[in-house]
């Protein structure tokens, strides 16, 4: 095709490979990871989770149908997790401009360059992951032409101040009143709790809601390494010593483990995929899981009133914690999906539940 516009893809062990433009042509670095999920490029690439990280779809064929519009709904995009890209950079094997499906309203290649986000396609993506899954994640780096961008590492980056809300947001106006500590929270979390009867309060991630009066707290997804947000930490310390229910997810989880005095560490490539199969701990049931996470609990140093609630069937890692005598409970992996399955989303009924035992003895 004339008019193509390569880009070399540098890794941090000196490898190279080159691709061809699809999207913004800006050189940028950051943390390579790879998602085997088949489905959801919008919902993935809106997570504010993967703030920072280049991402690998190992699907093959990227872009067949196309990009959601801007639809509203609750004062949220419908159909986005979060409002804008939020990767640094997306690569891929295959890459289609034409595009078919009931609600797609321009290309993924136009949506990349309206948000400025690079994107290369033509790479051997099965070898890139092949060589994360041995070496464990790296950094990498996209350049175009002349422009040879510094290393960057995302993680040493305070990225959940990146992606937090800079003020208060009201949603709804259901009985059971939860603040929402914002970390990078996906639309989706908002939407499961709407569903239930809720008034969501979002919050700053630095917010003190130590003060504040609510019926549930809950304690976002969000980028980065859980151990840059020691306000958010402090701050659970201070409401364990209550007794309101607490909800969290993904990075919320490692928070809560934190605020515990537990320990985080990074796994070595990650789970990013849409199956990811966790057993709830004390049973033999194993539930399969949308995840996307770099970093773990050590359920070695979890005290002795946190247990484990599920723990991961393929590597043995913490998927979720809870207290041993109050309503706190949270799970590692994506119980509101978006993409991905959906049969963890009783998860935000124990919540309600817990709210409404609460009250009811309060
Ligand atoms: N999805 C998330 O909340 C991710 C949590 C954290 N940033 C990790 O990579 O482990």
């Amino acid at each position: 095709m004339s008019g193509e516009t390569k880009a070399k893809l540098i890794l941090q062990d000196g490898s190279e490979y080159i691709g061809t433009s699809f999207g913004y042509q800006e050189s940028i670095s950051g943390e390579m990871v790879f998602n085997t999920a088949m489905t959801g490029y919008p919902e993935s690439l809106t997570d504010p989770s993967y703030r920072g990280q280049i991402l690998v779809s190992t699907f093959p064929l990227i872009g067949n149908y196309g990009v959601p519009g801007t639809l509203q709904e609750d004062d949220l995009f419908r159909f986005y997790e979060s409002e804008k890209i939020q990767v640094s950079a997306f690569i891929v094997s295959d890459y289609t401009e034409e595009f078919s499906h009931w609600n797609a309203s321009l290309s993924l290649g136009d949506w990349m360059k309206q948000h400025k986000i690079p994107g290369i396609y033509g790479v051997d993506t099965r070898a890139l992951t092949k060589k994360l899954r041995e070496q464990g994640s790296m950094l990498a780096k996209i350049v175009f032409e002349g422009k040879e961008p510094e290393w960057k590492d995302p993680n040493l980056e305070n990225l959940v101040a990146q992606v937090s809300t800079p003020e208060k947001i009201v949603y709804g106006n259901g009985k059971h009143k939860v603040v929402l500590l914002d970390c990078g929270v996906k639309n989706n979390i908002i939407r499961c709790l709407l569903k239930r009867d809720t008034t969501v309060i979002r919050v700053p991630h630095d917010y003190d809601f130590t003060q504040e009066e609510y019926d549930g707290l809950f304690i976002s997804n969000g980028p980065g390494d859980p151990k840059q947000n020691t306000k958010a930490i402090a701050n659970l310390k201070t409401v364990f010593g209550q007794d309101t229910p607490i909800m969290g997810i993904c990075l919320g989880t490692q928070l809560m483990a934190l605020a515990a005095g537990a320990d985080t560490y990074k796994l070595k490539y990650g789970h990013r995929s849409h199956n990811q199969p966790v057993v709830l701990k004390g049973s033999k049931r194993c539930f399969i899981t949308s995840q996307n996470h770099g970093y773990a609990i050590n359920m070695d140093t979890l005290p002795k009133e946190w247990e484990p609630l599920f723990v991961n069937a393929n590597d043995g890692t913490c998927e979720g914690l809870k207290h041993t005598n109050k309503p706190f409970f949270a799970s590692q992996f994506h119980p509101e999906a978006s993409s991905g399955p959906t049969d963890t989303e009783f998860l935000f009924d124990d919540f309600i539940k817990m709210m409404e035992d609460h009250k009811g003895i309060s």
